[in-house]
């Protein structure tokens, strides 16, 4: 098993007037951790219902493994959506929930499922719907881990789950998705904690897509520099900076944009450091809503095609794609 990829293609969903999702398209490879990244009401759980069939396009194609997912047995068979409220039996026994979707899902492990009940201390004989929110949350990362979906999609499950508890999942998750290569989604919008995980990140916001390209190209995107004040600030002169922390007469900041060709002896020159860049700093850059939280480069509305957009739809960092009139477009040189 290596997993079900996704292809979205102009895909638009609305609830009535509200349109959640906004003409998206992106892919999602196979056999990969992938983080779906968004602020607030940007359409994450609305995409991720789409392609589980929770809920039908307006418009556009969503397609699981090459196929729509719209009353598809082997497609449903081989897709699980855990959302924040856990998407199990409320007023069953943990135990007997677990019962049920061994018996659905074909790559179940009742063995791993049952190593991480102890993990999470969860009790098979409890029901779900007495527990508390974090253990609620936990169970729903259970169920999702163990199913082994050939694509696996976990919706802010870490909501209200403990540090340690939250560090287990990451663990187990990374364990056994290292055994059991597979498709797996994690959206979020804390994203410190977990972008050591994902291969491919893809950002959406306001339904529309923001990026979509493999973590290591993410983080050649800005860098950090760390130093005395001063030269931080002369290295930095010039640069998008998009965060920035200070510890008595020591600075760090994130910058945004590719690294100079002399980046490295100028450093050197100036006695800081240079280092990957905070992926949460450039998330809350590239989600930056002018006039709302401050657009600290001036960036805000920065859209990011992915490279085989050949209609440059969404623009492009490399300034090649065609951002066409739309005026929220900034295009940042290379
Ligand atoms: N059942 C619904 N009926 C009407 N509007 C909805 C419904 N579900 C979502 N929406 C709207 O669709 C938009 C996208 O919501 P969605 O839940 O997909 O975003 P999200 O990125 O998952 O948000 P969050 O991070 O807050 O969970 C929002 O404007 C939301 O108000």
């Amino acid at each position: 098993m290596s997993g079900f990829g996704v292809q979205v293609r102009d895909l638009i969903v609305r609830y009535g007037d509200d349109t959640a999702v906004d003409g998206l398209t992106l892919d999602i490879p196979a056999g990969s951790i992938t983080g779906l990244l968004g602020r607030n009401g940007s359409g994450k759980t609305t995409l991720l219902s789409t392609l589980a069939a929770f809920r039908r396009p307006t418009s556009g194609r969503a397609l699981v493994d090459g196929e729509d997912p719209w009353e598809n047995e082997r497609v449903m068979a081989g897709t699980c959506l855990i959302r924040e409220s856990g998407d199990v039996l409320a007023d069953e026994k943990l135990g007997a929930t677990l019962d049920y979707v061994e018996q659905a899902r074909p790559h179940f492990s009742r063995e791993l499922a049952e190593r991480l009940l102890d993990t999470f201390e969860l009790d098979p004989k409890a029901k779900q719907n007495t527990l508390s929110r974090g253990k609620k949350s936990a169970f729903g990362a259970v169920v999702g881990l163990a199913t082994r979906a050939e694509l696996t999609m976990l919706d802010e499950v870490y909501l209200g789950m403990d540090a340690p508890s939250r560090y287990a999942f990451y663990d187990a998750l990374l364990t056994d998705y290292v055994e059991h290569p597979r498709t797996i989604v994690l959206s979020s919008h804390l994203i410190e904690e977990i972008e050591r995980l994902f291969e491919h990140v893809v950002v959406i916001d306001h339904g529309t897509l923001l990026l979509a390209e493999p973590a290591d190209e993410l983080r050649t995107r800005g860098l950090t520099v760390t130093g005395p004040s001063d030269a931080v600030e002369r290295f930095s002169a010039g640069r998008t900076v998009v965060g920035r922390q200070q510890l008595g007469r020591t600075a760090q900041v994130t910058l945004f944009g590719p690294p100079a060709a002399d980046d490295d002896a100028r450093a050197r020159d100036l006695g800081v450091e240079l280092g990957p860049v905070d992926v949460q700093d450039l998330f809350v850059h590239l989600t930056a809503r002018a006039g709302a939280t401050g657009d600290a480069g001036g960036t805000a509305g920065l859209r990011v095609a992915p490279s085989d957009d050949p209609a440059g739809r969404s623009g492009s960092l490399t300034g090649s794609g065609a951002a066409g009139s739309d005026p929220t477009v900034t295009e940042v040189p290379r």
